[in-house]
């Protein structure tokens, strides 16, 4: 169950593994008369079994397939180091390792008679075939268990076992066989690549009626098979009269003339030419890997010609030597012009090899004509085209589309080539003009859909490129340049073009344009183009859309509304009522009322601390915090890695709390975590809040309606969902004066995060964050007693409180004060409250009465799930997507956590919500029959908490201390309460 642990235990296991590899070969040390200890000998041997040189290349080539997804390979916040790309090359060494032990111990016998390997360990009998099995057995479960352990799915690991399988039987089979052997082992040697592709936990295909691939992995592993055979000819050659000797069929075995071999590698060299015209035509890389490509294939094509010339053993050589340095330049020059590791990465503060490699790729740029050149074809106006100007080459269309099998889910075009290449907003804007709106094309359409389709990338990846670059608060002349420049209209008119039948596959486009849209919006000049963009916004929100489509279309139109009419904004909000998420962006709601970044700035006893890590380093944070709180009884907060002592509220913070009360009805807050983002990259990665601090302090437990305002510079800022099926991330952009607001069960349920700056020129100024909360009462000890109690006390107020007294509801809202929410508005319950059904209330009010609930529900949730496959699958998924990140492990808070996993787990399995009145011991008693009773006591005691509102009106806090009196001082009424409540259908009924 503890998936967390074992998944650690094993990473340290490879990790040590890795680490007692020995440098030197270990045959030095039988030549030497020293005794050899145990763990030197099984050093040296482990290095020659696993052919440690051999297996290391072969991990380099798995760990660019992972490296080419463009997933993190490094959290910048901590320099924590991501646990799939290790785990995806240590595996797939480990694998290798496995194989060339299996592969030594069959061949043993025929390596003994070649003079190259007949001091291997195995015929030198340094090593017995039982321990080469051992080894050999160790490693492939420690590679298939590292490559299991992956977030991938279950792919990395099959193809890594079945690749040992595939190389220590079928090729090793075929060796001394037939020649063949080496075009399987070539496959063999493909597979790395898609290894670390898969381990990344993208997907090598897609057969959603079409099968479509993506380009990369399926190029690399062609890359890896083609270059073996060069590399591999050419060494065989050398050795061909000792691998006649072995008894291996090798086609330099037979061939003494070598015009057999010498054929081959020259043929290969050619071949291996589609590498890099495939990597640009599939769009997985730039052009100018074709350039870098083609270089590096002619010479190795060269050295082919020479040694089909004249076939001597230098000239072999010489083939060997460029074979080993073309494959590493191929990968870095693949990785360094692929597409993906440009994309900006979703992952928060995480590095990718992307970002590692911009200095590189920046000093290529200045180095070379490339750039001049792209600039001086965008100078040259695209001129009427006679086919479709969004064409590379109809050659090219025709070869991607071939009876519906999508070779690439990127066709290539001119314009999006030129949008990707511009390095201005002008080159940008100048590039589009070629592209015609509905209505004006003036070509014949060959297949109109690959059009249409390819049209709507390039507007969005326009408007993409030129948001990013003019978000910022340095880039306000040229961004008003850009929102007045009727081609940035033209643009929102061909985002807004109304879609064909049959080509949904574009939405995601339309609504990054959208989103890039309502990013350029911070200035009013923007309502210039309303018409348009409400049409945009209208055509985008006709179709059924994911969760996050719809945010970011309600966004953009809460964006607009800001400075013009936006007919769409009712529809917008509508759609994303019925999402009923648990949280909400408010555009500009605090725009004129907040002090400036500066003013904070200056208020706040901002500090950077040295916070530890996860994997135990400890690193100084990049971003600036603290704790703050208007109440003197309100607990430290823990987070990140470290423990806040509250400060009290300046008079800025006042300022915006008061300004955020009046603005989101019925909330209410009494402390905030404050942020300052000095620099562009300082970020926070996605996480959720905690929900309590120290357990023993009082006022230690944090409601769960919490609200982000943002002051200062604009930033990204994101949500994922964790517990749902489908796409549900959603992105915004973070003006001053917006503010986030979550509700009810979000920490729960989605992580958020704040994205690194999207220009490190323009973007860069300090942002500051004011995350309120509200800290909540500690009702009662925290007993089962207790918690039954608090539930049936709620449960009762709202029966009674549905036609009763005014002061019933009174009383309700002072105990829900107790829990977080206030039971009493309707208005309330259904916006803000974060408490939309009874089940909600026993959650809040369980979360208060604190930490034994949380231990006892820790144990039933272990009971419940305990042994479950599905559940250790599903826990593992959730923990993968860093659920657990930021909780001590086995703390209290991950045990909240862990149990909230859980409910999620059975309430899906069972397809019904998870709280039942079998989480509470005891069977419900039957309904009582003293109910006229209790509604009496419980109106007196309203009451009295009314009188005590009356005495002073504003201070909650005194009501709230009545209430908790009235509770704890009042057992009969609790006790009848108690008698009365808990009918099994009462738990899911919605309130109200
Ligand atoms: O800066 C923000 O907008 C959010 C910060 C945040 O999520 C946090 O501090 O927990
Ligand atoms: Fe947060």
């Amino acid at each position: 169950m503890m998936v967390r642990w074992q998944r650690r235990a094993c990473v340290v296991v490879v990790r040590h593994h890795w680490r007692s590899r020995p440098t030197s070969s270990s045959v030095a040390s039988v030549a030497s008369d020293r005794p050899e200890s145990p763990v030197q000998r099984w050093a040296g041997l482990a290095s020659e079994l696993s052919k440690a040189r051999l297996s290391g290349f072969v991990a380099t080539t798995a760990f660019a397939g992972y490296a080419a997804t463009g997933a993190p390979l490094v959290y910048t916040s901590n320099l924590e180091v991501s646990s799939d790309a290790v785990l995806a090359t240590l595996g797939v060494f480990a694998c290798s390792a496995s194989a060339n032990a299996l592969n030594q111990v069959i061949e043993a016998r025929r390596d003994a008679r070649m003079a190259r390997t007949a001091r291997r360990p195995m015929p030198s009998g340094r090593c017995a075939p039982h321990e080469a099995l051992a080894f050999a057995a160790g490693s492939a479960a420690a590679g298939t268990g590292a490559l299991a352990l992956t977030s991938g799915p279950l792919v990395a690991p099959l193809l890594g076992v079945s690749n040992v399988a595939a190389y220590a039987g079928a090729y090793t089979y075929l060796k001394p066989r037939a020649e063949i052997n080496t075009w399987v082992g070539a496959v063999v040697g493909a597979v790395p690549p898609l290894i670390g592709w898969a381990a990344a936990g993208e997907p090598l295909w897609v057969a959603d009626g079409v099968l479509s691939a993506p380009a990369e992995p399926w190029i690399l592993a062609l890359a890896l098979y083609l270059w073996q055979f060069p590399h591999f000819f050419a060494l065989a050659w050398r050795h061909r009269a000792d691998y006649a000797r072995g008894g291996f069929s090798m086609v330099p075995c037979d061939d003494p003339t070598g015009d057999r071999t010498s054929r081959l590698i020259f043929r290969y060299s050619v071949y291996s030419f589609a590498v890099p015209v495939l990597a640009v035509a599939t769009g997985a890389t730039g052009y100018m890997f074709a350039v870098e490509g083609v270089a590096l294939n002619a010479a190795l094509l060269a050295a082919a010609h020479r040694f089909r010339r004249d076939r001597s053993q230098a000239n072999a050589t010489r083939v060997f030597r460029v074979t080993l340095l073309y494959l590493p330049l191929l990968l870095l020059g693949f990785v360094l012009h692929s597409g993906r590791l440009k994309e900006d990465h979703d992952a928060g503060d995480a590095a990718t090899l992307g970002d590692a490699l911009d200095p590189l790729r920046n000093l290529g740029r200045s180095l070379c004509v490339h750039e001049y050149l792209a600039e001086s074809r965008l100078q040259r106006r695209p001129t009427t085209p006679s086919l479709c100007p969004l064409d590379t080459a109809a050659q090219t269309t025709k070869m991607m589309v071939v009876r519906g099998l999508e070779v690439s889910p990127v066709p290539s075009n001119r314009v999006q080539r030129l949008i990707n290449e511009a390095s201005t907003c002008e080159g940008v804007l100048a590039a589009t003009e070629a592209l015609p709106l509905v209505g004006e094309e003036t070509y014949s359409w060959e297949h109109e859909e690959i059009h249409i389709k390819r049209r709507r990338l390039a507007t969005a990846s326009a408007l993409q490129k030129l948001a990013k670059r003019l978000v910022g608060s340095g880039a306000r002349e040229e961004r008003l340049r850009l929102v007045r420049d009727p081609r940035f209209g033209r643009l929102i008119r061909l985002a807004g073009d109304a879609l064909p039948p049959g080509v949904a596959a574009t939405r995601d486009a339309q609504i990054d344009a959208l989103r890039s849209v309502g990013a350029l919006s911070q200035d009013r000049v923007i309502s210039t183009w309303r018409h348009d963009i409400d049409r945009a916004i209208a055509s985008a929100t006709s179709a059924p859309l994911s969760p996050g489509q719809v945010t970011a279309a309600r966004w953009a139109a809460e964006r607009l509304a800001l400075f013009a009419a936006c007919a769409s904004l009712e529809r917008c909000r509508e759609l994303e009522a019925a999402l009923d998420l648990p949280f909400s962006v408010h555009p500009s709601l605090l725009a004129d009322d907040l002090p400036s970044v500066d003013a904070f700035r200056e208020t706040l006893p901002l500090r950077a601390d040295d916070v530890v890590t996860r994997s135990g380093a400890v690193v100084s944070e990049r971003r600036h915090t603290a704790w703050l709180v208007d109440a003197d009884d309100i607990g430290a907060m823990a987070y990140s890695g470290k423990l806040m002592r509250p400060q009290p509220f300046p008079l800025t913070v006042t300022t915006a709390r008061d300004a955020l009360q009046d603005r989101l009805a019925g909330a209410r807050y009494d402390c905030a975590l404050v942020n300052l983002y000095p620099t562009g990259d300082a970020a926070c990665k996605y996480h959720a809040d905690p929900g309590h601090g120290i357990p023993d302090e009082p006022r230690a437990f944090w409601a769960q309606d919490s609200a982000i305002v943002s002051v200062g510079e604009v930033r990204r800022f994101g949500f994922r969902g964790l517990l749902r099926d489908d796409d549900d991330r959603h992105l915004f952009h973070l003006f001053d004066g917006d503010v986030v607001h979550m509700v009810s069960d979000c920490q729960d349920t989605y992580q958020h995060c704040v994205f690194k700056a999207e220009d490190d020129q323009t973007n860069v100024a300090p942002r500051i964050s004011l995350v309120f909360k509200r800290a909540l009462y500690r009702v009662a000890p925290p007993t089962t007693t207790n918690l039954r109690v608090a539930w049936s006390v709620l449960e009762w107020l709202e029966e009674v409180g549905q036609d009763e007294d005014d002061s019933v509801a009174v009383a309700a809202a002072c105990i829900g004060e107790h829990f977080g929410m206030s039971l009493a508005d309707s208005d309330q319950r259904e916006r803000f409250g974060g408490t939309r059904n009874l089940r909600d209330v026993f959650e809040a009010g369980a979360a208060a009465l604190g930490s034994h609930s949380t231990e006892e529900r820790y144990e039933r949730a272990v009971r419940a799930v305990g042994g479950d496959a599905g559940f250790d699958e599903f826990l593992r998924a959730v923990d993968d997507k860093g659920y657990f990140e930021g909780c001590e492990p086995d703390s209290l808070q991950w045990r909240a956590r862990f149990v909230k996993v859980a409910d999620k787990f059975l309430e899906r399995r069972r397809g019904e919500p998870s709280l039942r009145p079998e989480h509470l011991e005891d069977p419900a008693p039957p309904p009582g029959s003293d109910s006229e009773d209790v509604k009496r006591e419980v109106v007196s005691a309203a009451a009295v908490i009314a009188r005590a509102l009356d005495d002073d009106d504003d201070d909650k806090s005194e009501v709230s201390e009545a209430a908790r009196k009235l509770l704890l001082q009042n057992p009969r009424i609790l006790q009848k309460l108690l008698s009365k409540s808990l009918h099994p259908e009462g738990l899911d009924h919605p309130v109200g």
